[in-house]
């Protein structure tokens, strides 16, 4: 029987690169601190790196009660072994309950093997984390204050809640741009921990020879006018239409995956569950049908407003605007009427 402990703290795992911490470790924290609060437990950050010690403050700001650092040059790039290695440490040494972690190509890399080594639970992609109690129907068996794991299922047909109530540490990763950034207080005080994790060449098997990253095409989830297109615009020529309603409006204009799967407009502009999640002020849907996994990744925008000729489309269920409408005589006007207020 596995020891499980449900005293720990709620950590972070603090991604960074090259000395810079990762919007998605800010994310994290300020729901960390949800539920540490709930818990009545503190909130911990891991960062491990070769140059992090400026960072540490910045992630007190954001909500951690303690900063666990491991600074070893050998971990300036992130390589999943040593990686493993001292999350393992650490977790065996201070116990959190919880460990959360970026669903980032690097989170996705890390978080398996460390609730592989760990024997851990751990759910993927998580759109929601909660506190909540369970009891097991069989054995009557009550836990309480278990971690909620929330996420769309089976294609996004159910919304399932996955407990992990006999293992620890329970663990999730949450993609970008899911949990709202939390508002840095500047008057926060943490403490930060040393701690040292040793490391040999057997735990970096990689020789980095070179680092090359690909900068996104656009930046979806900073923009506060996002006007995105669907399949139903109907070629790439027409979705000229969605760039010039973007311009005018001094927005971004963005796609479905349908859209973008059929070449109308490159696969960095694409929203949703497998795409970028956003919160803009305004967001256009014109000629989409509002798909669960289109949706996943804009309800959360203050104001939508939605352009389609089936009234019975599901975007509608989301919109606050509704235009029923042929979006090829919809559109234009749009464009003209802003055009001629600015
Ligand atoms: C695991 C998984 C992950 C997925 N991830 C994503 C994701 O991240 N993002 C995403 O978007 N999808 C995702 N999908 C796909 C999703 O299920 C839908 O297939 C997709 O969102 C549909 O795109 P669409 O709304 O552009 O096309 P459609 O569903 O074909 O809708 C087209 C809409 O255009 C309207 N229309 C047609 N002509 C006109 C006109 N002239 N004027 C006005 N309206 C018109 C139609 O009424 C219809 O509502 C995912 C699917 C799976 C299974």
């Amino acid at each position: 029987m596995i020891e499980v402990n449900r005293q720990g703290e709620v950590w972070v795992f603090a991604e960074q690169h090259l000395g810079k911490v990762e919007d998605i470790a800010f994310e994290l924290l300020g729901r960390a601190r949800e539920l540490a609060d709930k818990l009545g437990v503190k909130v911990g950050a891991v960062i491990a790196g070769d140059s992090i010690k400026s960072v540490c403050e910045e992630l007190i700001q954001y909500g951690a009660d303690k900063v666990y650092t491991v600074e070893n040059n050998l971990l300036e790039h992130y390589q999943t072994n040593s990686y493993t290695k001292v999350l393992c440490a650490l977790i065996e040494k201070h116990k959190p309950q919880i460990v959360l972690y970026g669903a980032s190509p690097v989170g996705r890399d890390l978080a398996p093997r460390v609730a592989s080594k760990m024997k851990a639970g751990l759910t993927a992609d998580c759109t929601d984390l909660q506190i909540g109690n369970h009891e097991i129907k069989k054995t009557g068996e009550k836990h309480e204050n278990l971690l909620l794991q929330i996420r769309p299922a089976f294609g996004g047909n159910i919304i399932a809640t996955i407990i992990n109530y006999d293992r620890w540490p329970q663990m999730a990763t949450v993609r970008e741009g899911v949990m709202p950034m939390p508002e840095p207080d500047s008057k926060r005080k943490g403490e930060v921990i040393d701690e040292s994790v040793s490391l040999s060449a057997e735990d970096l098997p990689i020789e980095i020879i070179e680092e090359v990253r690909r900068e996104k095409s656009v930046n979806l989830k900073a923009s506060r006018i996002i006007v995105a297109g669907g399949a139903g615009v109907g070629s790439k020529e027409n979705f000229r239409m969605i760039w010039d309603l973007a311009n005018a409006l001094g927005g971004v204009p963005a796609a479905t995956r349908a859209a973008a799967d059929l070449g109308y407009i490159g696969k960095d502009y694409q929203v949703g569950q497998t795409g970028t999640t956003v919160r803009p002020s305004l967001y256009i849907a014109i000629g989409l049908s509002g798909a669960i996994q289109h949706q996943a990744g804009m309800s959360e925008s203050k104001k939508i407003i939605a352009v389609n000729n089936d009234p019975d489309a599901p975007i509608f269920d989301v919109a606050h605007y509704k235009v029923c409408g042929d979006l090829n005589e919809v559109v234009p006007q749009m464009i003209k009427a802003v055009k001629e207020k600015v």
